[in-house]
């Protein structure tokens, strides 16, 4: 038996709708829906009619060879990019759902800021390097209204703690930590706003083995306390396999299998998954 989590839907929503073509489920409510989404670069096709939803509470992991666009859909699901063809829909806490490509930059940048976070694979990319360790979790924080200078280095201590860094460290500089203490700081900057649905893009890659164990058990405690809703771009089967309730494995730009990760990854039925996994078990 794995020690998978548990899934948050006691009736998980089925994978039909996702890889290629499908749509949008009409009367339940996922958090992000994206329907026939496709982009190329010249004649590269990175991405080719994807489709995909994520429910709240949800850990969703998109796998898949160098290249085959795992990046480039975390990209435009995020709204970062924007794709050829198709649509990706967000669902507020209110229940509204808004198109992320078509609701503009500074209602974007907003998402980003409060409902949403992005933990990037090089922390240097989410860190700001020239601010205390304190100020780049408190600048989140202030972000979203916060005023009260106590109060915001008291969160920003706790954070510090949360992601297992001496709270004595608040002052010093991110350029002072090691790659793992700066990848747990871009973790705490992304948390301490309690977003909705995080963005993960390879946060354990370019890490010694050991620090990622560490990290993906940090990840697997915080995602389970606050209940987050998160897609995790790996290449990394373990980390899917620690971490997700589902997975989308992903070739050429397309989903070529879906469903609960357990499932793909101990019944694969697509001959690429099984390559995929047979490599890991070989390894
Ligand atoms: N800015 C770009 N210009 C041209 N081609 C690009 C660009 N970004 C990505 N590509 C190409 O699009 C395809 C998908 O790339 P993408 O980075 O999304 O893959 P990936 O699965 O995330 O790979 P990796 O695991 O190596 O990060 C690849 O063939 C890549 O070479």
């Amino acid at each position: 038996m794995h020690d998978l989590p548990h899934h948050p839907h006691p009736d998980p929503p089925p994978p039909a709708g996702e890889g290629r073509g499908g749509g949008v489920s009409g009367g339940a409510c996922p958090l992000l829906a994206a329907h026939g989404l496709s982009l190329r670069y010249g004649a590269v096709p990175a991405l080719d009619d994807v489709s995909l939803s994520i429910w709240p509470g949800e850990v969703v992991a998109i796998v898949g060879e160098s290249g085959s666009g795992k990046t480039t859909l975390l990209r435009v699901l995020s709204g970062l990019l924007r794709p050829e063809a198709g649509e990706v829909l967000y669902r507020d806490p209110e229940g509204a759902a808004h198109s992320i490509h078509g609701m503009g930059e500074a209602a974007l940048r907003r998402l980003h800021r409060s409902d949403w976070g992005f933990v990037h694979q090089n922390p240097r990319d989410g860190l700001r390097l020239g601010v205390s360790a304190g100020g780049n979790i408190g600048e989140r924080l202030m972000a979203t209204g916060a005023r009260h200078y106590g109060c915001i280095r008291a969160a920003a201590s706790d954070w510090l703690r949360r992601v297992e860094i001496d709270p004595a460290r608040l002052d010093h500089l991110p350029r002072t930590f090691s790659g793992g203490m700066q990848q747990r700081l871009q973790i705490a900057r992304t948390l301490v706003t309690h977003p909705r649905l995080v963005f993960m893009d390879e946060p354990t890659g370019g890490l010694d083995v050991s620090v990622q164990a560490r990290l993906l058990d940090l990840i697997r405690g915080l995602v389970a306390e606050l209940g987050l809703s998160v897609l995790l771009v790996t290449h990394d089967i373990a980390a899917a396999r620690l971490l997700a309730h589902r997975m989308l494995v992903m070739r050429r730009g397309r989903v070529v299998e879906s469903g609960l990760t357990d499932r793909v990854l101990d019944d694969p039925q697509h001959e690429y998954t099984q390559l995929l996994v047979a490599s890991v078990l070989a390894a």
